[in-house]
């Protein structure tokens, strides 16, 4: 910790850190139930940012948040975002982005955090055993859409700057947060924005995300997610549904057109089927695959918190790569067909299939549209069908690898270490957080991602959830990283050297 006197900076010493440390973690035992409470109210907020009718909620969730932040005494900015054309040709607006600052200390380094207040879709139909927008603690676990992705660690982050404000320390490093409302729908005009407030990231040193989960029980910090091309493909028919009596068996159907272009994507092994789809992986280094010799992965764990019993590949090695550095290929649904309970007896006229191939370095995704439109279009010909088929990139979020010597992951394992007493795993994602890379190519600053969340937690899946000991804990990680990260910082040695 530094205390600033003017311009001279004057380290605390080891016991002062030491008291301070037990000061904020016994701040952080004692208000707990509160930033439970905090978190059921934001969990309420069913602010689902592809459902189009709940827009209003989503743009209330972005106020609630700006107004929490507010409250911390940083200088909010609550910024129009426009508006968004949907699929059926429906104009709505998107929801407002944060940018927020507190602290302009110039003997202090800048932390900007980032984080997302919309959640994936969810229904107690779906099979949640509680409902998905009530916060329900269950055996320690915090049940709730958004607990883990990402409502909980946007909160934890608050909670850990309130902390020092609460305890009237000096927080130690300058804060920034940019937060958004469409993460889940691949941050649509997030990237305009940062190119139009660069100024905005000019005096930021640090940018830290906190949106994805552990690999197992051992904390961790991710250097690296992979990216999504996410596509739909429409086949057209006729202009209206019809009836399978009348007119089954005299027409080509869309539905057969589409499930046929689909099972064609991806064979029974995983394998991607569209050519030159692995062309550009980046090659396996020996230095790579030392990182993946060193991790703590348990497949079988694994296995149990995803509730299936049969992977694709049998060894640790092979998992964590198909699901890091390679790429993979997800059909997720098909707009317009029947899905409903009991047996419609109809032939729908336009279906639209969705799927997904998740980018690893060095792809390309203009490259990679060209090879899915020419391979779909030849797959298409095969069934000499008079229907009209499209396809249309709708998300192209690229991959992101980290440079893991930059002093903030120094400071990230040093917190790591005085809360849990333990070294973290390095550990790469298989999901994707679009603005990763964006981050790091246009401001040119060191992002690292930090999760608080456990393997188990299901993120996008039913039961969503965060462990009240990780959400907790992880506050404590935050706030420790502020002071670990300020020692670093103007260390000409072990840190970044000071800002003039
Ligand atoms: N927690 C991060 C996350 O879930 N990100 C989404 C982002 C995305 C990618 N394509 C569409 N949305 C993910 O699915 O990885
Ligand atoms: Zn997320
Ligand atoms: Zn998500």
């Amino acid at each position: 910790m530094i205390i600033c006197t003017q311009l001279i900076m004057i380290p605390l010493g080891a016991e002062a850190e030491e008291k301070q440390v037990k000061d904020l973690f016994s701040y952080i035992n004692t208000h707990q139930d509160e930033f439970v409470q905090n978190l059921k109210d934001w969990l309420a907020v069913p602010s689902d940012s592809s459902d189009p009718e709940l827009r209003e909620e989503l743009t209330r969730m972005i106020n609630i948040a700006a107004d929490r932040i507010k409250s911390l005494g940083a200088r909010v900015e609550v910024i129009d975002m426009g508006s968004e054309k949907l699929h059926n040709g429906q104009i709505i607006p998107f929801p407002p982005a944060i940018l927020a600052e507190l602290g302009k200390d110039p003997t202090k380094g800048t932390v900007c955090f980032y984080g997302h207040v919309d959640v994936q879709p969810a229904k107690k139909e779906d099979g949640w055993s509680t409902d998905p927008y009530t916060l329900t603690e269950i055996n320690g676990n915090l049940y709730g859409r958004g607990a883990t992705d990402n409502k909980g660690p946007v909160l934890a982050w608050i909670h850990a700057v309130e902390t020092y404000k609460a305890l009237k320390k000096d927080i130690p490093v300058n804060l920034k947060f940019i937060i958004e409302g469409v993460e889940e729908t691949g941050s649509p005009g997030l990237e305009d924005l940062i190119e139009k407030h660069i100024h905005f990231f000019s005096d930021v040193d640090y940018i830290v995300i906190s949106d994805n989960v552990r690999l197992s029980k051992k904390p961790a910090l991710t250097y690296g997610t992979r990216g999504n091309a996410y596509f739909f493909v429409e086949v057209e028919g006729g202009k209206k549904d019809l009836h399978s009596g009348t007119f089954g068996g005299i027409l080509h159907e869309p539905m057969r057109d589409l499930v046929y272009i689909l099972a064609n994507l991806v064979d029974s092994s995983g394998q991607i089927l569209i050519p030159g789809m692995y062309d550009d992986v980046a090659p396996l280094t020996k230095e790579e695959q030392k990182l993946y010799d060193d991790i703590e992965f348990d497949l079988e764990e694994h296995k149990n918190s995803s509730c299936v019993d049969t992977y694709l590949y049998n060894t640790s090695d092979e998992v964590l790569k198909h699901l890091w550095r390679y790429p993979s290929l997800s059909i997720h649904g098909i707009e317009g067909a029947f899905s409903d309970t009991g047996s419609k007896t109809v032939i729908p006229s336009k279906v639209t299939g969705k799927f997904s191939i998740r980018q690893v370095p060095n792809m390309k995704i203009p490259v990679v549209e060209k090879q899915v439109e020419k391979y779909i279009e030849d797959v298409f010909a095969r069934l000499h069908s008079p229907n009209k088929v499209t396809v249309s990139l709708k998300i192209g979020a690229v991959p992101w690898l980290a440079n893991i010597d930059d002093p903030q992951y120094t400071a990230a394992k040093n917190a790591i270490t005085k809360v849990f007493d333990i070294t973290p795993d390095m550990i790469r994602d298989g999901s994707t957080i679009p603005l990763a890379k964006t981050f790091q190519d246009l401001t040119k600053k060191s992002v690292l991602m930090l999760p608080i969340g456990g393997a188990d937690d299901g993120e996008h899946s039913q039961n969503e959830k965060i462990s009240r000991f990780n959400y907790i804990e992880g506050t404590k990680v935050f706030a420790c990283f502020f002071q670990e990260l300020s020692k670093l910082h103007g260390d000409p040695i072990n840190g970044m050297p000071l800002k003039n």
